[in-house]
């Protein structure tokens, strides 16, 4: 494959096809003006014409959401590539479908299956591509609108190709970052591209150094999903999961750029909702909650609140007595207890087969079936409600665990050849409390509710979940993921090395057994897009030193720099930062934070709020995970390794954080590795 020297046109154009593109870029735009016209048209119609009051508001609801599908946001350019094929057809390709009056398309949705030859013809493989041509666009100021400034093609059919060497694609990964994260829809690489088209049916797992736009794929997978499975997934759902809100407020602008503005973002701790959090634990009791034996012994514990009958009941019927024999309602419990249903299911299950042998001996003496509102009132009588409460008793997910840390020998007895007895002690509460609510429930309590609500109901699944930084889940979070996952499919997204939970994930193919898919796709992203070259060589030193098999991350970029400084004057290092392009992240171990904010403001600078807008931030590094700056300071390395047993991990995703430079200051000797 030969690698030609791209033919580029930069502002102002000599030729007449820059003119050319501008004016099918007005045409398109009036097209979706007319479009989104005649939706609103039709929304007025609707309104008056939609029968019942729930269609209406179906309608209405349809209707209003495909207005703001149609929007066009001038800060946006509406297509970005075209496609001149061998046959001469053209087609552009942009973010949203946009078509004339009579149907034509003016621009296709990136996609649609014609455009996946934008993102996959190569010289070798051209796909019936003669011409591939991306186009420049300038940034839009503030309110203002983007102008497309310049194009560059491929002549794919002479063997022209760029790859990675595009000006367009360079120029944007090189574009400083300020607020929140953008969609990468114009310069998806071939690899990536590869997932993001994944079938609906494929659960996969990207393993990918940071910055190699694992993120980015995880968002745009979803907004492909959702456009090629509409209808199925607007039943079913899609959902995000990420590590904080922090985080989930940096992504939340992805999709409804891409149009997509129904996918639910949450954090996995958001969707345990069975107790109230109020307590911390020690280190070592978290993780054997998060351990997966847990689950055992949770299936145990709950399986174990089953007995059998201990004598037969008699129901009083008006002039009638109804009697089921001990040995008959012993066969109920235990042929329901072999089929094995949810808890809370198998108890309604033994209702009704009791209720069942009432009905029968009725029919018998009366001749006729009873309504059903004897069936209701028949499962409720006291000899049938007693019968549950001994063989199937109902019971909560705090009520479970709460008996389960209080009562030792039930522990024991659940956790036989699982647990150590040191293991249970670690579980076990001193003194019991005085209510389920004022009990000390620790967040990995809450995992486990979440697991027992799992046995005794299954929750709805969701049909597409897409995981980000799913190296930190713990086996018991995977499982409550599973759980909403049903026979949905899974997007798993992380990188082993910037694992920083205590139960962080070694293997993926562990993990996708937690998470119920152990067949899933296992696919290594290795380009890094954000992280310079010489930032890269410094953090990759820690790897060796982190026991994870990943390959070292390999960068596109030969720009930015590096400089590690003997210096504490974190202010007069942002001062400097903040005279170039971008944004400015400062990260510091969580501690350190509070004096770094006020020396800042000391110093008159104005440090935002991680969720904010302005130009300079300081991040406790903790929290620092996913997101990116163009110039980190990172301040005091030993501290942050200091501050908590993965230290050496936490660090490594500190400085992959920036865009432009990384400067590290300290006083301290620097974490081994890095000396
Ligand atoms: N094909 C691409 N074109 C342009 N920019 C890209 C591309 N792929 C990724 N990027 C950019 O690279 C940066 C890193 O991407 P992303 O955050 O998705 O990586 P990541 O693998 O999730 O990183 P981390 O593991 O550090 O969280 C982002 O700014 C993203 O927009």
């Amino acid at each position: 494959m030969t690698a030609h020297a791209p033919t580029t046109h930069e502002t102002p154009a000599p030729t007449g096809e820059l003119a050319a593109e501008r004016a099918h870029l007005v045409t398109s735009r009036a097209a979706l003006k007319a479009m989104r016209e005649r939706a609103e048209q039709l929304f007025t119609v609707g309104d008056q014409v939609a029968g019942d009051a729930y269609t209406a508001e179906q309608l209405g609801r349809q209707m209003a959401q495909r207005i703001k599908e149609l929007s066009d946001d001038p800060a946006v350019p509406l297509f970005f590539g075209k496609l001149t094929m061998a046959a001469e057809e053209r087609w552009h390709i942009g973010r949203r479908h946009v078509s004339d009056a009579v149907g034509e398309p003016l621009v296709l949705d990136w996609r649609a299956p014609m455009s996946r030859r934008f993102y996959q013809a190569s010289a070798r493989d051209p796909q019936e591509v003669a011409v591939r041509r991306r186009f420049g666009w300038s940034p839009a100021p503030a309110g203002g609108s983007t102008a497309l400034t310049s194009f560059e093609d491929e002549h794919l059919d002479h063997g022209q190709e760029l790859g990675t060497g595009s000006a367009i694609l360079t120029a944007e990964i090189e574009r400083p970052r300020v607020g929140p994260m953008r969609d990468i829809v114009a310069t998806i690489q071939p690899e990536q591209d590869e997932l993001v088209r994944a079938d609906l049916e494929d659960t996969i797992c990207v393993q990918g150094a940071p910055g190699t736009g694992k993120t980015a794929v995880g968002l745009h997978r979803a907004a492909y999903l959702v456009y090629l499975h509409r209808e199925r997934l607007r039943r079913s759902g899609v959902m995000i999961i990420g590590p904080n809100r922090s985080f989930l407020h940096y992504i939340s602008a992805v999709l409804p750029a891409l149009g997509e503005l129904e996918v639910t973002q949450a954090t996995v701790g958001e969707l345990l909702d069975h107790l109230p959090v109020r307590a911390e634990e020690d280190v070592a009791a978290a993780t054997l909650k998060h351990d997966a034996r847990m689950a055992q012994v949770l299936h145990r514990a709950l399986w174990a609140r089953i007995s059998r009958p201990t004598g037969p009941i008699t129901v009083s019927d008006g002039s009638y007595r109804w009697r089921v024999d001990e040995g008959v309602l012993r066969r109920v419990v235990d042929e329901v207890r072999r089929e094995q249903p949810p808890y809370a299911l198998g108890r309604e299950r033994v209702r009704a087969r009791v209720v069942g042998l009432l009905q029968r001996q009725s029919e018998a003496r009366r001749g006729d079936s009873p309504p059903d509102a004897w069936l209701r009132k028949m499962g409720k009588v006291k000899p049938v409600a007693e019968l549950l409460d001994h063989c199937w008793p109902a019971i909560t997910p705090q009520q479970l665990l709460a008996d389960l840390y209080t009562d030792a020998e039930a522990l024991s007895r659940a956790a036989d050849g699982l647990f150590s007895p040191e293991e249970q002690e670690l579980l076990h509460w001193a003194k019991p409390p005085r209510s389920l609510r004022s009990a000390p429930w620790t967040a990995a309590d809450a995992v486990l509710a979440d697991e027992v609500a799992g046995l005794l109901d299954r929750p709805a699944g969701f049909g597409h979940i897409v995981i980000d930084e799913a190296q930190d889940l713990s086996p018991m979070q995977a499982r409550a993921l599973a759980r909403r996952s049903g026979h949905g499919s899974l997007t798993v997204l992380g990188d082993l090395a910037q694992g920083t939970t205590p139960w962080a994930a070694r293997d993926w193919r562990d993990m996708l057994g937690h998470l119920g898919r152990p067949d899933g796709r296992i696919v290594p992203l290795s380009t890094g897009f954000r992280v310079p070259a010489a930032v890269l060589t410094l953090a990759n030193r820690l790897l060796p030193a982190l026991d994870v098999a990943v390959p070292p991350a390999r960068s596109l970029r030969r720009d930015g720099s590096l400089e590690v400084t003997e210096s504490a004057d974190v202010a007069a290092a942002a001062r400097n930062a903040l005279t170039r392009e971008g944004s400015v992240g400062v990260i510091a171990a969580d501690a350190a934070v509070p004096a770094i904010v006020d020396a800042l403001r000391a110093a008159g600078l104005e440090p935002s709020a991680l969720d904010g807008d302005g130009r300079l931030t300081v991040v406790p590094a903790t929290l620092v995970k996913g997101l990116e700056y163009d110039h980190v300071i990172v301040c005091e390395p030993a501290a942050i390794v200091a501050a908590e047993p993965r230290g050496l991990h936490r660090l490594y995703v500190a400085l992959t954080r920036a865009v432009t430079s990384l400067i590290v200051l300290h006083t301290e000797p620097l974490p081994e590795p890095l000396r």
